[in-house]
């Protein structure tokens, strides 16, 4: 089938959408010789290379979690940047990249077994397909797919309705992550005079969801996005990305300017992001990182983000520990999920909005 571009908007969005395609079905199914227009993002939305900056984000090596280097580097880099990477962290490449097939995996099914997985008649409750970010109310479509997996808290039957080609390693990634995880969350909290501990660990990690991102190759990669840019809401995000890709996923270098700093898959790595929880419960000491994800015409990509965040109906607001020295609070205190997560899961991605509407004058 070969797409002419008059009747392209009501075509593509029903193919992609009601049809349940998604845009991995876009590329496998339609000859593509130009984006097609629900895909065009406007001009100041586009990215072009004037806007990145020569550097990367850092790379912390965390062989040694008790090196006294280790905390303040992480700390640093939560505090500046709002994103860094980590290696040597006790995963072997091999179990990351077997992470990665597997969601290769997941989209190299044939269409009509992906389809049994479309959000809204998923044959699972827990894991579901879906593509862009909320598409029905997006101007402009995303251009990427994902499958999302919730990893509930209670009950061991959750899992026997994914698919058997890949619910193992989805398994064992969730299990394999989270102690790194939370290294991580305690190095943040200590630095706050804080704690974690059996009180308060589900208030900051106690809810997991994995996405397996799908990028397709991408005809005209210069007009469009694969991710938008937005901040994570949740605490702290540990994503994996496919290594032999290009450089994909942007951080924002600084709050007042448009410019970004390269996130390149590195062999092995994983990425932590902070998310909003953290920079309210800091007061702003650290930075939940505005990102976004550029796609290309020669590669597609997978990325394997876990999202750690609150248990439903946590209250969030800076700690007191934070305010101790009658500093002011710069954030309100919400609601995590009744209204926060609402808000924005409902919402098309924009920047840091979500954020920026609960700060105080
Ligand atoms: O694909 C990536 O590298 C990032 C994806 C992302 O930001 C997200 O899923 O929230
Ligand atoms: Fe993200």
């Amino acid at each position: 089938m070969v797409l002419t571009s008059s009747k392209d908007e009501i075509d593509v969005r029903d193919f992609v959408l009601n049809k349940r395609n998604g845009v991995k079905g876009l590329v496998d199914f339609i000859t593509l010789n130009t984006l097609p227009s629900p895909y065009i993002q406007p001009p100041h939305e586009r990215f072009t290379s004037e806007k990145i900056i020569p550097s990367q984000v850092p790379v912390i090596d965390v062989s040694d979690w008790l090196d006294p280097r280790v905390p303040r580097e992480i700390c640093d880099a939560a505090a500046k940047l709002g994103v860094f990477q980590i290696v040597n962290h006790g995963i072997a490449p091999e179990e990351l990249k077997a992470v990665i097939a597997a969601a290769r995996g997941f989209f190299d099914l044939p269409a009509d077994e992906r389809k049994r997985y479309w959000k809204g008649s998923s044959m699972s409750e827990t894991a579901w397909l879906t593509t862009s970010f909320t598409p029905y109310k997006e101007s402009v479509l995303e251009w990427r797919d994902f499958f999302k997996f919730q990893y509930p808290r209670e009950g061991h039957d959750f899992a026997t309705t994914w698919p058997s080609l890949c619910k193992e390693q989805v398994i064992h990634h969730f299990e394999r992550i989270k102690p790194i995880t939370k290294k991580i969350l305690n190095i943040l909290i200590n630095n706050l005079n804080s704690v974690v501990d059996e009180s308060n660990e589900d208030a900051l990690i106690g809810t997991m969801r994995m996405n397996f991102n799908y990028y397709p190759e991408c005809p005209e990669p210069n007009l469009a996005i694969g991710t938008g840019r937005h901040t994570d809401i949740n605490t702290l995000t540990l994503l994996i990305q496919e290594d032999g890709v290009l450089s994909s996923l942007y951080g924002r270098a600084s709050e007042h300017e448009d410019k970004w700093v390269d996130v390149p898959p590195i062999p092995g790595a994983i990425v932590v992001n902070v998310g909003d929880v953290l920079q309210i419960l800091s007061n702003g000491k650290y930075k939940s990182v505005e990102h976004c994800v550029l796609v290309h015409k020669s590669c597609s990509r997978i990325s394997v983000p876990i999202f750690y965040g609150p248990v439903d109906d946590t209250v969030i607001e800076p700690l007191p520990e934070v305010l101790e020295n009658n500093e002011v609070a710069r954030y309100r205190k919400i609601v995590y999920s009744s209204n926060y997560l609402k808000d924005v899961l409902g919402r098309p991605h924009d920047g840091k909005k979500t954020i920026g509407s609960i700060k105080l004058p």
